[in-house]
């Protein structure tokens, strides 16, 4: 069955569109997308591993032959140099304005090819044609991004994508590391805003269960409808948005100082949450359940625990230069009760003391 999902952005709605199947059709979908004229040419972007999946059935799609372009799978694309043999290959296919790039792929190749279509002639259109479940957070929003030595996404812009069209199916050839990677941000959107979806995502058992159509179809819309919530009443992070990083000031320190690729971006949240949910607890005297959380989480496989091997310091200095800190204060996005986000800052004393 097909859904869709408006968004509004800067740049005027935009669908989400989840129906089974949807990858053979892309083509037809660029034809009928409100107020476009058609694109003079068609770059799709995607891994070696999604590659050998799914870019047929996408490019079968078109009536003529896209350009396409394969980047190393992993958060290592995530990189100028990836990002400078796409752009010069973008230019080199002649790419022009009335041009769209397409993401099929993950959250690597959707932060990647997002920025790539905000930069090339300061920005075209770009689809996002996500086939995990953890890109359904990144697809949804605008945030487009590299890594820089220094920091994940340090280096972005926010371009709200024309399309963002999701498979199911696709989501069948995912690995158990990558279900408990996407199922990490459905479980932030719970704890952020959403009880029912908390405990639905917490109370799901196994991924095999969670494959399973239905209760897929209700992490997958439900988590999306949260997102885009959130995006639409702050789309440049002004305010609100910045809740969407709960978990996210430890995890992005985590992630960088175990070296991209060792723990997924969802591993690193799932730490990053229970940090969070306990700071929480310590600095507002209250009891957020964050002990039955964990619970649930090892239970999906989750290593809550995993920094407790990463030098601290090193965590700390990192965490200063996440794009939430201001003057060198870091600042943590707690819950001052269920549901009830707030951003604020944590002394290093405090972080060195739990870490
Ligand atoms: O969309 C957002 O805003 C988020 O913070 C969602 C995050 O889950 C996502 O990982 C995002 O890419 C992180 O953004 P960043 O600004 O912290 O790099």
């Amino acid at each position: 069955m097909r859904r869709e999902i408006p968004v509004r952005s800067s740049a005027g709605h935009y669908p989400i569109i989840i129906e089974p199947g949807l990858r053979r059709r892309i083509g037809l979908i660029l034809k009928s997308l409100p107020g476009k004229r058609s694109y003079s040419s068609v770059l799709i972007v995607t891994d070696r591993t999604v590659e050998k999946l799914y870019l047929e059935d996408v490019v079968r799609s078109f009536d003529e032959t896209p350009h396409v372009k394969i980047v190393p799978a992993g958060e290592q694309s995530k990189s100028f140099s990836v990002l400078e043999e796409l752009l010069e290959y973008v230019a080199g296919c002649g790419l022009d304005r009335d041009s769209v790039i397409i993401a099929l792929g993950g959250g690597v190749v959707g932060d990647l090819a997002g920025f790539a279509a905000a930069s090339f002639m300061r920005g075209i259109d770009f689809i996002q044609v996500p086939t995990t479940l953890l890109a359904h957070d990144s697809s949804v929003g605008g945030k487009t991004g590299i890594n820089l030595r220094a920091g994940k996404n340090l280096a972005g812009a926010f371009h709200p994508p024309a399309a963002v069209c999701f498979d199911p199916e696709t989501f069948s050839s995912l690995s158990k590391r990558e279900w408990r990677s996407g199922l990490a941000e459905v479980i932030k959107h719970g704890l952020i805003r959403d009880p029912e979806l908390l405990s639905f995502a917490l109370d799901i058992g196994s991924f095999e269960t969670a494959e399973d159509g239905a209760a897929m179809g209700r992490l997958l819309e439900q988590s999306i409808r949260v997102k885009k919530e959130v995006v639409e009443e702050d789309e440049k992070e002004k305010g609100i948005r910045a809740y969407l990083n709960f978990g996210h000031t430890l995890a992005h320190a985590v992630e960088a100082e175990a070296g991209y690729g060792r723990w997924t971006h969802g591993e690193a949240v799932a730490a990053g949450m229970i940090f969070a949910l306990e700071l929480s607890e310590r600095t507002f005297g209250i009891d957020l359940r964050s002990a039955e959380v964990e619970a649930s989480l090892q239970k999906l496989g989750y290593d809550t625990r995993m920094y407790k091997n990463l030098d601290t310091r090193s965590l700390v200095e990192r965490m200063k230069k996440d794009k939430k800190s201001r003057q060198g204060d870091i600042r943590f996005v707690l819950l001052k009760a269920p549901c009830e986000p707030v951003l604020m800052p944590v002394s290093e004393t405090e972080l060195l003391k739990h870490l």
